[in-house]
C-alpha cells in the first residue's frame, strides 16, 4: 500500500528534511509541500500530514487536520498539558483518526530518555543540559522537557524524593528552569544541531547520558515510522517510546 503524505513547514530546516525521506521512501507518495501562507487546499490528497512548522502555528494546523479527518505526525514542540487536553477533545468525536506528536524523532535521544527514567529511581538528584543551534524559536527544548517529566514520573513511581540543593542566593536563572522538579538548562549556540545530557548525581559518583543529533537526517527514521504507525493507532500518542518496540 501506498501512503500518500503531505507536509507543513516544508520549506524549514526539518520540514525540508521530511520532503527529502517521503520522495526516497518507496511505500510513500508526497502530495503536497506546504509552508506558511500556503493554500492548504492540496492537503485533500493526504492520509498522514507532517508537522514541523512553529509552536504558534501548530494548534491552528492541527484543527484543521482533525477537521478533514487527516492523521498527523507532529515534530513541533512547545505542547502544554492544556495543549494536548485540547486536543483530546478535538479527537474525542472522530474515533478512528490519529496523531502522533514526538518530542524528539531520533532513535538515540528516544533511547537516552528511557535510560533516563530507568537511572532516576536510583538517583535523587538529576539535571538536564539540552545544547541547539541558536535558530531554535524555544526553550527549553520539547526533549528537555519530556525528559524532565519522565524523571519526575520514574521517581514519583518509586517514591523518590528530589535531593536536597543547598543553594540559597543566585542571580536568576543560574539554576535554569525547573520543570517538575527537574532543572533543565538551555544552551544556544551556531554549530550545533541538537543535543542533550541528563546527568545523576550520588554518593561519590555521577552518571551522564548523552546524546548527540549531528544531522538532521537522525530523525527520518523515526518520522517515516511515525507514519505508517498512525494510521492503525487512533487517538493521541504522545512520544515515540510509547509506539517502539524498546
Ligand atoms: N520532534 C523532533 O524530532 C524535532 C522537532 N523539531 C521542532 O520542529 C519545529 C520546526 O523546526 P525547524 O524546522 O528547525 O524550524 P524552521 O523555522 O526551519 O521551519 C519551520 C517552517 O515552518 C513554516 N511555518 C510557520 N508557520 C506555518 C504554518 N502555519 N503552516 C505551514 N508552515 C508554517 C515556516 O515558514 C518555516 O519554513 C520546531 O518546533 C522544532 O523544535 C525540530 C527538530 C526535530
Ligand atoms: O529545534 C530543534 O532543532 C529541535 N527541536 C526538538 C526539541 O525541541 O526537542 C527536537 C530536537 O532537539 C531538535
Amino acid at each position: 500500500m501506498t501512503i500518500n503524505v503531505g507536509v507543513l513547514g516544508a520549506r524549514g530546516r526539518m520540514g525540508a528534511t521530511v520532503v527529502n525521506a517521503v520522495e526516497g521512501a518507496s511505500d510513500m507518495k508526497l502530495v503536497a509541500a506546504l509552508d506558511a501562507g500556503d493554500d492548504f487546499a492540496p492537503l485533500a490528497d493526504a492520509q498522514v500530514v507532517v508537522d514541523f512548522t512553529h509552536p504558534d502555528a501548530v494548534m491552528d494546523n492541527l484543527k484543521y487536520l482533525v477537521e478533514h479527518d487527516i492523521h498527523a505526525v507532529v515534530g513541533t514542540t512547545a505542547f502544554s498539558e492544556e495543549r494536548l487536553a485540547t486536543l483530546r477533545s478535538w479527537l474525542e468525536p472522530k474515533p478512528s483518526l490519529g496523531v502522533l506528536i514526538a518530542p524528539n524523532f531520533a532513535l538515540g535521544a528516544v533511547l537516552a530518555m528511557r535510560f533516563a527514567a530507568q537511572a532516576a529511581k536510583f538517583y535523587a538528584s538529576a539535571e538536564v543540559i539540552e545544547l541547539h543551534h541558536n535558530r531554535k524559536a524555544d526553550a527549553p527544548s520539547g526533549t528537555a522537557a519530556h525528559t524532565a517529566r519522565m524523571i519526575a514520573a520514574a521517581r514519583a513511581e518509586a517514591g523518590v524524593t528530589p535531593g536536597p540543593d543547598a543553594t540559597t542566593s543566585e542571580l536568576d536563572g543560574a539554576r535554569g528552569a525547573a520543570v517538575e522538579g527537574v532543572h533543565v538548562h538551555s544552551v544556544r549556540l551556531p554549530g550545533l544541531v541538537a543535543h542533550e545530557e541528563i546527568l545523576f548525581g550520588g554518593e561519590g559518583e555521577t552518571l551522564t547520558i548523552r546524546h548527540d543529533s549531528l544531522d538532521r537526517t537522525s530523525f527520518m527514521p523515526g518520522v517515516l515510522f511515525g507514519v505508517r504507525t498512525v494510521l492503525t493507532r487512533p487517538g493521541l500518542t504522545v512520544g515515540l517510546e510509547n509506539v517502539l518496540d524498546l
